[in-house]
């Protein structure tokens, strides 16, 4: 038997669950595992979205239960996001539309701090930002999230697995560290062995797979995705 001092505690990057609208769900996340905790602001008819007070109520309440809370926007004025972000304590934004590596520098300046998170959406295999991910990485940007934009253009949510193939094809491009989302789910974890052995592989984002039919997040869907993506300590001989 290995003495405990022996074994090494790894992460396994972090596990982020994104929509959350509810001090009730932020206890639900905060009960199962997940790390980072999506709370939506500007993101026209987004069924999650929160207006700024509740935005704020919540981002205090997650930062209480020792999760980390994302603020996910489509905003493109960076000095309204550095606000919202000054003003709920909010450190990690994630710029889920089509915002440009201008945006990002100018928040990186505003915010010195934050944790800057870009998507690169992926459209039937091809990365629309694909031109620009040196750009994004210049203007100070920390990590990339690979999200799917379905054929009738809808981000975020889909629910729409990535072929492994077509992240892999992106990877040599990037120097940052990266989150993978689309799809996840407890059935497809073995699918993505690869790409989360990948060196810059932290962490997975979830949403559809983390709620039941009506919508709500269920500590079983929570837990399960857990187990799968995000298994706290790997015990590993040092
Ligand atoms: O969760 C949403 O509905 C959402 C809405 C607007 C922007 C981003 C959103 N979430 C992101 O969607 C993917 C995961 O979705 P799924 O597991 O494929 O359903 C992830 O990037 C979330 O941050």
């Amino acid at each position: 038997m290995t003495a405990p001092a022996l074994l090494a505690p790894r992460r396994a990057g972090h596990l982020k669950v994104c929509g959350a609208r509810t001090r009730a769900d932020l206890a639900l996340l905060a009960d199962t595992g997940p790390t980072l905790v999506g709370l939506w602001h500007g993101v026209p008819g987004g069924p999650a979205d929160l207006e700024a007070d509740r935005l704020a109520d919540l981002a205090a309440t997650a930062i209480r239960l020792g999760l980390e809370p994302v603020l996910v926007t489509f905003l493109d004025d960076a000095r309204k996001i550095a606000a919202l972000a000054r003003a709920t304590g909010i450190r990690w934004i994630q710029l889920h539309a089509y915002q440009s590596p201008a945006l990002v520098a100018d928040l990186r300046e505003q915010l010195p701090y934050a944790v800057l998170v870009k998507v690169l959406h992926l459209s039937r295999g091809r990365c629309l930002e694909r031109a620009f991910t040196g750009a994004f990485e210049r203007a100070g940007c920390d990590l990339f999230l690979l999200d799917t934009v379905t054929d009738d253009g809808r981000v975020g949510s889909t629910g729409q697995a990535l072929d492994p193939a077509h992240v892999h094809a992106l990877l040599p491009r990037l120097t940052i560290p990266f989150l993978l989302a689309g799809g996840l789910n407890t059935t497809n974890r073995d699918t993505y062995r690869t790409v989360t052995d990948h060196p810059l592989y932290a962490g997975a984002d979830i949403d559809t797979a983390a709620r039941d039919r009506t919508g709500r997040f269920t500590h079983e869907a929570v837990t399960a995705l857990t187990r799968a993506w995000h298994p706290r300590l790997q015990e590993t001989p040092a």
